[in-house]
């Protein structure tokens, strides 16, 4: 656990870059602070690592205070990441990722080891090794940043704007592997972004400041979306989060399936009109798992891949309301499609049912609001 406690950070000039902030950073879990530009993310970031001392306040590491500890050893407790990834330019990725575990004792060739293990974490094929910085791409600099930051095994990281300066399909893939990776390695970390839907996405907690480094929320991001603290927080959230918020409302037990007639790949087109319950049907593997809808009225002698739409979306019965809408409204036949976690069909929900769960669920006010 990361903590603030009455932590102030004033410059010489007057400015008052973080006020009196309050937090608690959980352990295993993801803080993401967010706010407008100059509200004090970055300098919140880096008194936790002493790169910025704090005015007054006191912020602790599992209840020790960091005041207290060498500057040199709290940083090697503390992974560190930054925007374009701030790799050292004449040394080649191997060399980058290996300097901590060299400076922590490893002989080179242990660390060098170690340093082709931790690329591969980050899903960097082993030709990167002996390149130089420059030879890769932005997002692939950011992975070599991430393995340098996990190189010494610290229990906390912190993450300045970490995926910022990649476009926004990169920065989308990275966000999915770092969510990925973070279930494999569950380190305390704190990652900064101006990106509310970042945030939103990657936080277990989104902290929101607002411009003076003022605490104006701390919650979940569906408490976030629910139920914002205040008008700044409710506009800075956004317009549709009403909506948004149903992606992170789970669908467990809250929407009851409804078993749908199915046919395979093969059958006669009597055969699947016979059992159709309106113009569409869904179409199945032999392990069950639905492929698509047929119109049976439109299929000549046996059904062919061909005569498959495959239009619509699938929702994981453990997936968010989000999911199950979005499957509903994608199918042609407007019943959306429900999956375990195998894939194996379920059932289905109309939107109308969909809609039904997700007003009788807590999330009403949202979805109303
Ligand atoms: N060395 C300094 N001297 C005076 N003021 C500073 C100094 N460093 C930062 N500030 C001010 O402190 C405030 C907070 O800066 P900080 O970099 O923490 O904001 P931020 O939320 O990370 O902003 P951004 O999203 O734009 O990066 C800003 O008003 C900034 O101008």
């Amino acid at each position: 656990m990361i903590t603030f406690d009455k932590v102030t950070k004033a410059y010489p000039d007057g400015t008052t870059a973080v006020n009196e902030l309050d937090l608690e950073c959980p352990s295993g879990k993801i803080t993401a602070l967010v706010g407008p530009s100059g509200c004090g993310k970055t300098t919140s970031l880096r008194m936790i690592n002493r790169l910025i001392e704090p005015t007054s306040g006191t912020i602790s590491l599992d209840g020790e205070s960091t005041a207290d500890m060498d500057p040199a050893l709290l940083r090697r407790r503390i992974g560190y990441v930054i925007q374009h990834a701030g790799l050292f330019p004449h040394r080649t990725i191997v060399d980058n990722v290996a300097t901590m575990p060299k400076l922590l004792g490893k002989t080179k060739k242990e660390a060098r080891t170690r340093a082709m293990e931790l690329l591969e974490t980050v899903g960097l094929a082993a030709h990167f090794a002996d390149r130089y910085p420059w030879q890769l791409s932005g997002g692939q600099q950011q992975r070599v940043g991430v393995a340098r930051a996990l190189a010494a095994d610290p229990a906390f990281m912190l993450m300045d704007e970490p995926f910022s300066a990649v476009d926004p399909v990169v920065r989308s893939q990275l966000q999915d592997e770092f969510l990925r990776l973070q279930k494999e390695i569950g380190k305390t970390i704190i990652i900064v972004t101006h990106d509310i839907d970042e945030a939103l996405k990657l936080g277990d907690q989104v902290v929101v400041l607002r411009t003076g480094g003022v605490l104006a929320q701390a919650a979940t991001p569906l408490e976030l979306l629910t139920e914002p603290a205040d008008e700044f927080v409710a506009d800075f959230v956004g317009r549709d989060r009403g909506y948004r918020s149903l992606g992170f409302a789970n669908l467990d037990g809250r929407v009851e399936t409804v078993a749908e007639p199915v046919a395979r790949l093969g059958d006669s087109a009597s055969e699947a009109l016979a059992r159709a319950s309106d113009d569409w049907l869904l179409i199945v593997d032999p392990a069950n798992k639905p492929i698509g809808w047929v119109q049976p009225a439109n299929v000549v002698g046996s059904i062919r891949p061909d005569d498959v739409n495959l239009s619509g979306t699938v929702a994981d019965a453990h997936g968010t309301m989000r999911a199950l809408l979005d499957a509903a409204l994608s199918a042609p036949s407007k019943r959306g499609v429900v999956v375990d976690g195998d894939g194996v069909l379920v059932g289905t929900v109309t939107a109308h049912a969909a809609v039904a769960a997700i007003e009788s669920a807590d999330l009403a006010g949202a979805v109303a609001r």
